[in-house]
């Protein structure tokens, strides 16, 4: 079935090839001569609809002139940048075992002799991001052209290529690696990544051992690509799950004994550190996907940023006090940025939890990273006119523009006593904010209200409240009939806005928070600048408690999301009757197959995408309800079991469809089979650690191992009955030799069924896992000359007498049949003098009657053999290649490892169903 929608997926991404958007430059159509070129009689615009993408948008030049992010004279070189392509960036995955080799071969190698041939050229040379830790980050600028015309360009190309694609380095844009690296992690942290960008950085950046990670994304496609890219980490303390973010569960039991002071809390789920990469219109992005270009509006921020306050807040509640939460956005946009921290720090003051938060200043860290303050102040755009104050708003407006968004109140005598007001009350000219917008002050429809606007008394308070908490210089009167009230003294400059011709990157967007003390104070007041939610219940910022939804809830979010499905020409939400949504598309992935199969293919950076939103910007939210694209029943009281079943169609794997809850594995006799077939050290814990998605011991198919605060958390959503959908966790460790070969139909045959019996252990290694057994294995395992390694990994199988070193044939003679581990001997020593620790070279391979195959991939093999090869040099014996050792292809394609191959391209699922599909749990 996977393997069926792969196929289409794959089929309907060729078809349907891109545009080059970028081909053109910055011409607006096809040049005249390459059109004549295809075809001289061809109608000079047969299609006259038809439009290249342009580079230009005049809304969005008016609108950030008017916001005042650069000045005047930077803009001619900010739109330019704007509007040429993406220089790439990678990162090296400082997790892979070779990672120390790539870098060397980066800088002594590559960049050495590019620096050579480009002597007397203009081209840049490749060269690492001098703010990121350790030369980890690289960056590179070529064309395509440039790529196939220079021989070391193009062999360079092709290291890239294949290290991709084994996940030694991944492809990402620079500005957006930036984020994880001010989350300050420390090595026995709990993150919470809560739009997974940062994940590997944090790899890259620090020790993994005991890290505790929990990556989620509401789009399940995006948890599946983030598994995929994290393989290669061998971390058993990843988790993904799949939720919204705003309504992320609490786990917590109440009623447990509390732990003593300084024990690691088991009874509730908090984290040291958060990151919230969140949703955004992604007009920093432009030079990656122009096609923002023509879509770009001012409404795009304006509908986000109820959202990404939603899911700050909840960040925040998840924050342990004294934790640290890094706020990102790859927009420039204010209103998605500076406005939404702004009302979770000042939002916070008003639940009477002042001081709870506070802004961070990070001026210090990575002080080679080229940024800019954040704003004090700005504007908000909506229907073409600027408007100062949610007082400005008309009312049939004041759904989808939010107090929140405005700094500024605008104060009136009837209104904000400013007898009231403690000094500290910033006013400003009412005409200064429009100085650098079209729309003169004494015309904006926002003065002509302004007596009205006196009449929102609960606003009125709430302004009172925070222009008196507040800390500002009353500064002037207002000469246009009122005066503006700065709202808050939030030093709102320690954000950091990178702008592109900074840098020559991306546009992003980051604030560093700090939570000094709890949340919980008064729930009811959550809302209150905000205002949008009609349902006090809805709580995404009280600790320790569910994220509530109401009834009402469901039903604005249908709405909401019926306006973003059409707003963004996505398939609305699919209902199954019972008022749970079933299926809600992320607006980022609208394209999700084709944008998968792309970010596979070329470990891009795919969700960086703006949303496709109307000049409405209310429509622009996303799926707000249940858990949107992953096709999961929301929590919501109308969404009961009872009624899913009533409706049928839905088949529940318990509590999240689709993915079978986490169980951990106990069977004693098994483990203990396992443990003494490999000679596994009692060091090595295995109870405990061990998962799997069956309760039925005798048909489990994979088995996975998590780290002990893994585990913790796996035992404590089993307590809280499952709230957590956990779509993947742990190291795939442990499988019977034939879960993947049915999967591949291939058991038709052979021999290899013969060994497999005859072996006494029925789970084999996964090579995932071995890094981390590797040191407490003691049976099973051998050490092998630099040449017979070689010839394993050049010809996949070996028979017996073909081996050159004897003492290594006669000592495999004697190992059992199955599964076995081969270590790359590097110094003199004797085969069964085996100094095996997590940095050697190994690799699990299967032994059989007559011969021994190795259980990796052709990729992975010829990546080891390149890696070899720099490490070690040459092949001796290179002329030999194709001699006796070259077996039957016959038997190489049919040997049941060929399975690996097909691991390559699976998805992951969260069911033992789908495991007989796919690689990861
Ligand atoms: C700017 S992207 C961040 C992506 C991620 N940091 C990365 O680089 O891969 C925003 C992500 O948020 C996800 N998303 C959108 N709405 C969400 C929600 N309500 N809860 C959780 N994730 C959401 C999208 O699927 C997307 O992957």
């Amino acid at each position: 079935m996977g393997g069926q929608k792969r196929g289409r997926t794959q089929r309907r991404h060729f078809r349907h090839g891109r545009e080059n958007v970028w081909k053109y430059g910055n011409k607006k159509t096809r040049p005249e001569e390459e059109r004549t070129t295809e075809d001289p009689h061809a109608d000079p615009n047969p299609n006259p609809s038809w439009e290249p993408f342009a580079t230009r948008n005049s809304a969005f030049d008016e609108y950030y002139k008017g916001q005042g992010i650069l000045s005047e004279e930077e803009w001619e070189e900010f739109i330019n940048v704007l509007r040429n392509p993406l220089p790439a960036a990678f990162r090296i995955n400082a997790s892979g075992q070779f990672f120390e080799d790539i870098r060397v071969q980066l800088e002594n190698e590559f960049m050495k002799s590019l620096d050579a041939e480009f002597n007397n050229e203009e081209m840049e040379n490749i060269r690492p991001l001098p703010w990121y830790p350790d030369k980890l980050a690289w960056h590179l600028n070529f064309s395509r052209m440039q790529l196939r015309k220079n021989q070391t360009l193009e062999r360079f190309h092709e290291f890239l290529k294949q290290e991709n694609e084994v996940g030694a380095i991944t492809r990402q844009e620079a500005v957006s690696m930036v984020p994880p690296l001010f989350l300050d992690v420390l090595p026995d942290h709990y993150v919470l990544d809560k739009e997974h960008v940062g994940l590997m950085c944090l790899h890259n950046y620090i020790s993994f051992v005991m890290l505790q990670v929990i990556a989620n994304d509401v789009d399940v496609q995006r948890c599946n690509l983030l598994i995929h890219q994290t393989k290669r980490m061998c971390s058993s303390n990843l988790i993904v799950t799949n939720h919204e973010a705003q309504h992320f569960p609490s786990l917590s039991v109440k009623d447990c004994p509390r732990e003593e002071p300084g024990e690691v809390k088991k009874n509730i789920l908090q984290f040291d550190r958060v990151l919230c990469d969140v949703p955004c219109s992604g007009d920093g992005t432009l030079r990656k996907a122009p096609d923002i270009w023509r879509k770009w509006n001012s409404g795009m921020g304006n509908g986000l940023h109820r959202l990404q306050v939603e899911i700050t807040m909840r960040g925040l509640s998840l924050l342990k006090v004294g934790g640290r939460m890094v706020y990102s956005t790859c927009s420039m946009n204010p209103v998605e940025n500076e406005a939404v921290v702004a009302e979770v720090v000042w939002g916070n003051v008003l639940r009477r939890c002042e001081g709870s938060v506070e802004l961070l200043d990070v001026s210090s860290e990575l002080p080679e990273l080229v940024r800019r303050p954040g704003l004090r102040t700005w504007k908000v755009r909506d229907k073409g006119l600027w408007l100062a104050t949610y007082e400005d708003v008309p009312m049939y407006r004041r759904g989808v523009i939010l107090p929140s968004m405005f700094c500024y109140i605008r104060s009136c005598q009837d209104n904000v006593p400013i007898s009231d007001v403690e000094q500290d009350v910033t006013l400003v000219n009412c005409s200064e904010l429009y100085k650098d917008s079209s729309i003169d002050p004494v015309d904006h429809p926002g003065n002509v209200r302004m007596s009205e606007s006196c009449i929102e008394n609960s606003v009125r308070n709430i302004y009172a409240l925070d222009v008196r908490k507040g800390a500002g210089k009353v500064e002037d009167n207002c000469t246009a009939g009122a005066s503006l009230v700065h709202l808050t003294e939030i030093p709102l400059e320690r954000c950091m806005r990178i702008l592109p011709h900074d840098q020559n990157s991306g546009a992003f967007f980051i604030a560093v928070l700090h939570k000094i003390s709890s949340l919980s104070v008064n729930a009811s007041n959550q809302s209150t600048r905000m205002r949008y939610k009609k349902n006090t219940n809805h709580d995404i910022g009280n600790e320790d408690q569910e994220p509530a939804r109401s009834s009402m809830d469901v039903s604005l979010d249908k709405k909401i999301v019926a306006g973003a499905a059409s707003a963004s020409n996505l398939s609305p939400a699919v209902s199954d009757g019972t008022g749970c949504k079933l299926q809600v598309p992320c607006p980022f992935c609208s394209d999700k197959e084709t944008a998968n199969v792309e970010a596979l293919d070329k470990g891009e950076d795919l969700c960086r995408r703006p949303l496709n939103m109307g000049e409405d910007g209310g429509n622009g939210q996303l799926d707000n309800s249940g858990d949107g694209s992953s096709g999961v029943l929301d929590e919501s009281e109308d969404c009961s079991r009872e009624n899913r079943k009533t409706k049928g169609n839905v088949q529940m794997q318990g509590r999240w469809r689709g993915v079978d809850p986490v169980v951990f594995f106990r069977d004693e006799k098994t483990i203990n089979s396992i443990r003494s077939f490999y000679g596994i050290s009692d060091l090595f814990l295995l109870d405990g650690h061990l998962v799997t998605r069956n309760s039925d011991a005798n048909h489990v198919k994979r088995i996975y191992y998590i780290s002990k605060s893994a585990h913790d958390i796996v035992e404590l959503n089993a307590k809280v009955g499952q709230k957590l959908k956990i779509t993947s966790l742990g190291l795939k460790y442990l499988f019977p030799p034939f879960a993947a070969t049915l999967m591949a139909g291939k058991l038709e045959e052979r021999q290899t069924s013969k060994d497999v019996s005859s072996a006494t252990c029925h789970f084999r290694l996964s090579s995932e896992g071995l890094p981390l057994l590797l040191p407490y294995i003691t049976k099973q395992i051998l050490c092998v000359s630099l040449v017979d390694f070689r010839h394993l990994l050049q010809y996949r199988v070996i028979k017996f007498p073909d081996f050159v070193d004897a003492d290594f044939r006669e000592k495999l003679s004697a190992l059992m049949s199955g599964c076995c581990v081969i270590v790359l001997k590097e110094g003199k020593q004797a085969t069964s003098e085996v100094p095996v620790d997590s940095s050697s070279i190994a690799i699990v391979c299967w032994k059989g009657k007559t011969n021994l195959s190795i259980m990796v991939s052709q990729l992975d093999a010829q990546e080891l053999m390149d890696r070899l090869a720099v490490r070690f040099g040459p092949r001796e014996d290179s002329a030999s290649e194709g001699s006796n050792y070259l077996l039957d292809e016959n038997l190489n394609s049919d040997s049941h490892f060929a399975e690996m191959e097909v691991f390559k391209s699976g998805t992951v699922g969260g069911s033992e169903a789908a495991a007989e599909e796919e690689p990861n749990i």
